[in-house]
């Protein structure tokens, strides 16, 4: 067995206790072996005997916080290659005047190159799993392969403008996705059926692609009660909320997550939360496209699993789920009127155990026997000093180039801030140009 042990770095346990210990890992097993001595005094650091002698790789944790790998639940990683290109519109005007146009210019090797510059950047941020809905999601698969993270892939679909053969086409293909990716990369990556929304796929399309992928047993991820143009025609077309007519079209199942929810009423958050289906919230996303402000306290109140998600880096503009922590804070107090609502040890469980939780993917626990994803935060930092309670530096101060080493499944994707598993100045360089090229061609 090989081993690998984080050193003398102080632990976020899963109880939000933060104590000094050490942490061992099978690295072939790509779980947790040991947290610590938990024979030994809690505070005191474990003794560094015969045992981290023997381990194969060491990470220097000193000075540092040991944290599990964060969970980035809802994004579209080749969006990087669009960063910057349209801001300050509202969702709908955002989506057709100039996201789908140039989107559709999108080529397999420029998804493939943003999805390399996205996950570039998840890992250098500390995020270890995300759930990806675009397209040529085979070329996204090889990424997450080659780069040692975990995700939950789906191809998006969208059937509003299109024929009946290009529907049912778009629907057939992310059916197809979900059933040949799960399991890829050695089990880290898996699948859910992604229809983009309930306002952009038609109901036909939605019973149809819901019974197969049901079936299959693959979960299902959309965006759901984003923004109120979105909400208004569902409840005036059917009479009933979205997420009531998500339950009709036997959408709100316990594996599945919902990207948002922002304009929820209280029969939808009690629906939600009997169902057991969890929600994605974005909020620099959503406050970027002014979308709302999700009920992120009352959710968590009524027992709803909330995860946490960047969006695209169009409407972020980065993927750093730090930011994501404290923007969920500072939000939520905003939206419930309450300075103690969404407290910064709730966002922290947020973008770990709660998103390993809405994904179904291991990880988001510093246990042993958990999958060892994990972060260590560089604590020694101007903007991170002093140390009065490290949960509050992770929600409020720290950024994600505080994060010194980042392992998934036991491997060390980056050690000391250089990724080891992809060559970073190729990456971007790539994307730089491909986005250059997109532009340009889109622009003749
Ligand atoms: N097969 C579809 C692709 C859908 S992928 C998922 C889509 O979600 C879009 N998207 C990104 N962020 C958001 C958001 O916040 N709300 C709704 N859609 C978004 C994104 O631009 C992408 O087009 C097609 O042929 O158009
Ligand atoms: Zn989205």
């Amino acid at each position: 067995m090989n081993t690998l042990r984080v050193t003398g770095g102080r632990v976020l346990h899963p109880d939000g206790r933060v104590t000094a210990a050490d942490v061992t890992i099978d690295s072939d097993a790509g779980t947790i072996l040991a947290v610590g001595d938990e024979t030994a005094g809690e505070d005191e650091p474990a003794e560094d005997g015969d045992e981290s002698a023997s381990a194969d790789e060491t990470l220097d944790a000193e000075g540092s916080l040991v944290i599990p790998g964060l969970v980035n639940a809802h994004t579209h990683a080749a969006m990087t290659l669009l960063r910057g290109y349209a801001d300050d519109k509202p969702l709908d005007a955002w989506l057709q005047e100039d996201i789908w146009p140039i989107e559709a210019a999108l080529t397999p090797d420029d998804i493939e190159a943003g999805t390399a510059l996205g996950v570039l950047e998840m890992i250098r941020s500390g995020t270890t799993a995300f759930a990806d809905m675009y397209f040529a999601m085979d070329r996204v698969a090889d990424v997450v392969d080659r780069a040692g993270v975990r995700a939950r892939l789906g191809h998006g679909v969208v059937t509003v403008g299109k024929d009946e053969a290009d529907a049912r086409a778009d629907v057939k293909e992310s059916l197809a996705v979900a059933a040949e990716l799960d399991g890829a990369a050695d089990g880290r990556i898996r699948t859910a059926f992604m229809p983009h929304s309930l306002t952009t796929v038609g109901e036909t399309y939605l019973r149809e692609g819901i019974e197969a992928a049901r079936e299959a047993g693959v979960p299902i991820h959309l965006h759901a009660n984003e923004t109120v143009d979105e909400v208004d025609p569902i409840v005036d077309e059917r009479g009933v909320r979205p997420i009531a007519y998500a339950a009709e079209i036997d959408s709100l199942g316990p594996d599945d997550f919902f990207a948002h929810g922002v304009h929820l009423d209280d029969s939808e958050i009690e629906r939600l939360a009997e169902a057991g289906t969890a929600i994605v919230h974005c909020p620099a996303s959503n406050m970027k496209l002014a979308s709302g402000m999700a009920p992120v306290q009352r959710l968590r109140e009524a027992g709803v699993t909330v995860a946490l998600g960047t969006d695209g880096a169009a409407s972020n503009n980065d993927l750093d789920v730090f930011d994501e922590m404290r923007d969920a804070a500072m939000l939520g107090k905003l939206a419930a009127d309450d300075a103690a609502a969404v407290p910064a040890d709730a966002v922290v469980e947020m973008a770990t155990a709660a998103g390993a939780e809405a994904l179904g993917l291991p990880g988001g626990r510093i246990e042993p026997g958990a999958a060892a994803d994990l972060a260590v935060v560089d604590l020694d930092a101007p903007h991170l000093t002093p140390v009065h309670d490290p949960v509050s530096h992770l929600a409020y101060a720290a950024r994600g180039s505080d994060v010194r080493h980042t392992v998934c499944d036991g491997e060390v994707l980056m050690r000391d801030r250089e990724v080891l598993t992809l060559d970073a100045a190729a990456v971007q360089e790539r994307a730089a140009d491909a986005a250059a090229d997109l532009v340009a061609r889109v622009d003749d």
